[in-house]
Formats: structure tokens, sequence, C-alpha cells
């Protein structure tokens, strides 16, 4: 069912979220109601254990809702064929499975597989969109490299090179900057909102970094036990949302700063 609102590329309405074992639920998020717009930088946010994951696999489609739904491009996730999903979406899971033994290059190729004709053999285009994946990632120079060689940081920033190959108008990213010192960290979130511009692709990754996030994102979708909150981070800073996510022995938010601080 194609719905209205053209700049609308990930919508939920009334979902529900969790896992459900024989007839036991165990619901991790209700009532979420949040909207991406093409070219908006989304970050999600909360404690461990929250349900960061869980929302970022039911918004993929690899996870069904308990109830509500999920909306891509305005159209229900359900109602996607596999093949029109890989042009929609694309993900950066750490835990996805890949094949190390794969170069680099060819890790970044496999981007291009929704597009490549019943052969696989990559077109002019295709190629173009790799080289250009691994350039805006600044991995050329590593293109060879079997991904069994690769650092963690490393390897991260391949699979964010295969999303930018995959060339789709949304990227959900799970942790993109778990494995990388606070430069690429800074480097990798500055790199997605570059291209959340330049593109216009709406990107929305979960993270620790609520730091970083304050400061480049252009919403910010905080979990949290009872409520999710979602609000550009200036909203959320009036609203004071960010004064309860951790327990307040040991972590303060200071407003004056829009950051969180170790008391001491
Ligand atoms: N496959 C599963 N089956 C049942 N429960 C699960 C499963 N995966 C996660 N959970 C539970 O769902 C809750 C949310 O987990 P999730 O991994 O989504 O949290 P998270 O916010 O991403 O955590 P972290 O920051 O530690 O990565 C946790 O209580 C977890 O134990």
């Amino acid at each position: 069912m194609k719905e209205k609102n053209s700049h609308s590329i990930l919508r939920t309405e009334a979902l529900s979220i969790g896992y459900k074992k024989k007839d036991q639920e165990n619901v991790i998020a209700s009532n979420i109601n949040i909207e991406v717009n093409e070219g908006e930088l989304v970050a999600v946010i909360g404690i461990n254990g929250v349900g960061k994951s869980t929302l970022l696999r039911t918004l993929s489609g690899i996870q069904q809702p308990l109830s509500g739904r999920v909306l891509v491009n305005n159209t229900e996730i359900a109602k996607i064929e596999a093949l029109a999903m890989a042009s929609l979406i694309s993900l950066v899971f750490t835990e996805q499975p890949v094949s190390k033994n794969l170069s680099v290059f060819e890790l970044v190729a496999l981007g291009r597989q929704p597009y490549t004709n019943w052969i696989g053999r990559l077109s002019k285009n295709d190629l173009r969109q790799i080289v250009k994946a691994l350039k805006v990632v600044n991995i050329e120079a590593i293109q060879e490299k079997k991904c069994y060689e690769l650092s963690d940081g490393q390897m991260q920033k391949v699979l964010i090179a295969r999303a930018i190959a995959q060339n789709t108008p949304l990227v959900i990213l799970d942790e993109p900057t778990t494995h990388l010192d606070l430069y690429h960290k800074a480097y990798v979130l500055k790199l997605l909102k570059d291209l959340t511009r330049k593109t216009k692709k709406a990107i929305v990754f979960a993270s620790h970094e609520i730091n970083l996030a304050i400061q480049l994102c252009d919403k910010i979708i905080l979990m949290q036990k009872e409520h999710i909150h979602m609000g550009t981070p200036q909203e959320l800073l009036e609203t004071g949302a960010f004064s309860n996510v951790f327990p307040e022995d040991l972590i303060i938010f200071d407003q004056a700063s829009a950051s969180f601080k170790i008391k001491t």
C-alpha cells in the first residue's frame, strides 16, 4: 500500500518490538512512532540492553514486529520483495557473517550484488561506485588486502564502504564505530553526516557515542526503559531527556556543554 509524504524514507506506526518464545512475549519497547526523512542522520542511543539492536533489526525487516508497522519509502516492509529491499536498505551489522577470505575490493563489490546481472559481472557503473566507496571511506590503500589481514577498525570501514557501494536511500548501521579510536569514531560519524548532505541518504545508526551524536545528528532516538523520545538534539536538550539516561551516581549530563561528564 503506497502512502503519502514523499520525503519519508522510514516510518513506524504503533510499533512494538521484542521476542516471542512459545506463547510468551517479551516486549522490549512499544508504541514506537518514529519518522526518518531523506537526508537525515539519526542516532539510536540508550544504555546496554535497552533494545537498540532489536529496534534496528525490526526496522530493517530482519526481525518481525510484535505488532504495528514499519514503512520504508512509504511501503510496508513486509510487502517488499528481497531484491527490492536490497536496493532500498543497506545494512552494516557487525555480527553479519562475511567471508574474510575475500579481498577488501571484493567485499566492497558485494554491495553491487542487487544491481549486477545474473552472472554477477560488474558493469562500468558498478566499478565506478566501488572505487568511489573505497575513496569516500579512505581505504583505497588496503583494497588488495584480504579481510582476514585487517584490524577490527579497518574491517568496520570496509563494511561501511560496502554499504556506500550498495547506494541505497536508507542505510542502517549497528554500532559502526565500536572498534575505532576517538579520531576515527569522529571521522566515520562525520563521513555519515557528509553522506546525508551530499547524497540525501537517510542514515540510522545505533551508537554509544552520545556526545558525538548530540553534536552531529539531525535527530536522536533516545531509548529508555519506559519511553522512547525522538527529536532533534536541541529538542531533547530542552525537555531534559538526557538527564536520566545513566544512573546519576557516576555520570551526569551537563546542560551547559550538552555532554555527559563523569561525576568526580
Ligand atoms: N535473540 C534474542 N532472544 C531473546 N531476547 C533477546 C535476543 N536478543 C536480545 N534479546 C534481549 O533483548 C533486550 C535488548 O537487547 P538489544 O541487543 O536489542 O540491546 P542493545 O540496546 O542493542 O544493547 P547493547 O548496547 O548492549 O548492544 C535484552 O534484554 C536482550 O537480552
